[in-house]
């Protein structure tokens, strides 16, 4: 676990803005932290970032006990690299603000101009390198900020909101290059967002931050769900309604689908496969929904489809490309049974 956070509690001139009983942070993964102004999220990262003390609670980070005294932050504060909301920029160059962070860690010169290039087109700002940062759009800033940040190799990326004041274009350079990161070096990332598509389409796992506290937390295609035994066979598999809103029968093949009224069920994104609704009259499927979001991920595509509730879909890339869902198209999705797990 990259960190552990148990009994934590901030408060802002007495006035209590976090109270956590126990949240994880994986290592190598990538989690969002969702919830409306005035949740606590940017505290929270400052807090992962160990740029502010709790007022309590106890966190580990790799394991280890956190020491935030003053011999110990320095190289605490090493690993981790916070991305602001609205990042300043030294009145330098492009190149001059990426190079800053280096110099302070007495990174040699060729070294330095080697990791500005590689950042840069990561980033896909090598063109502005000799550029005034002040020049930069809004998008392009946030864009030099990750690259500044990543520059530093940090173990773990904080962003906060890192796509709410960019436009459409910046938004999705953004999110794909988090994924990039995350799948390339293994960096684990946390950003906070007001966006649910944004969050179900990007992290492995999302935290909800409600009032200062925890209200949940979700993986990937894991939804709450009642069981409801209409119509057919009194002993048959059950119908299943994902968070009150979508309802689906369950397929009969487990030999003891739940008694109880209510748990927790998780849809295997791998197992899902996507195909035009209009094109297979053929096959019922599990469900139907619209496409909201197309993003490549790693071999695959990541499609989210908005079936009620959002559900990510994993296409291998030659189902995707003959399939080719866009954004607002009508699909039908098949759940194979397999991919279907109770939880708790
Ligand atoms: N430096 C501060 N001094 C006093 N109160 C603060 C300070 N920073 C934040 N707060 C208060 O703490 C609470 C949590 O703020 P925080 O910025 O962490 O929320 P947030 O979820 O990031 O909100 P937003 O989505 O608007 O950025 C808010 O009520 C805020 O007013």
């Amino acid at each position: 676990m990259c960190y552990t956070l148990t009994q934590l509690v901030q408060r802002y001139h007495q006035r209590l803005v976090l109270s956590i009983d126990r949240l994880e942070i994986e290592a190598g993964r990538i989690h969002a932290l969702l919830g409306p102004n005035g949740a606590g999220k940017t505290t929270l990262l400052h807090i992962l970032a160990f740029l502010a003390t709790p007022a309590g609670g106890t966190m580990t980070f790799n394991g280890e006990p956190v020491d935030l005294s003053a011999s110990n932050l320095l190289q605490l504060r090493r690993r981790v690299v916070l991305v602001d909301q609205h990042p300043i920029m030294f009145s330098t160059t492009v190149r001059g603000n990426i190079e800053f962070g280096l110099k302070i860690r007495r990174v040699g010169t060729r070294e330095r101009l080697r990791i500005v290039d590689e950042v840069l087109d990561l980033v896909g700002l090598d063109r502005y390198k000799t550029a005034a940062a002040h020049e930069l759009s809004g998008g392009e800033t946030q864009r030099l900020a990750l690259a500044r940040a990543l520059a530093l190799r940090p173990e773990v990326l904080l962003c906060d909101e890192p796509t709410a004041s960019v436009d459409a274009e910046n938004q999705a350079i953004i999110a794909a290059l988090l994924q990039q990161i995350n799948a390339e070096r293994g960096t684990t990332i946390v950003f906070t967002t007001h966006d649910r598509l944004q969050a179900a389409s990007l992290a492995q796992r999302t935290l909800v931050l409600e009032n200062g506290r925890l209200a949940r937390t979700t993986h990937e295609n894991a939804f709450a769900c009642s069981f409801r035994q209409d119509g057919g066979a009194p002993d048959g598999p059950p119908r299943c309604m994902l968070h009150g809103l979508v309802a689906f029968p369950l397929p009969p093949l487990r030999t003891c689908w739940p008694a109880r009224r209510d748990g927790r069920i998780h849809l295997d994104p791998e197992r899902i496969t996507l195909c035009r609704a209009e094109e297979r009259p053929d096959v019922v499927p599990t469900f139907t929904g619209t496409v909201v979001l197309v993003m490549a991920e790693d071999n695959r595509i990541r499609v989210v489809v908005n079936i009620g509730v959002l559900l990510v879909v994993l296409m291998p890339q030659d189902h995707y490309r003959r399939e080719n869902p866009r954004v607002g198209d009508r699909v039908g999705l098949h759940v194979a049974p397999e991919g279907i797990t109770l939880l708790d």
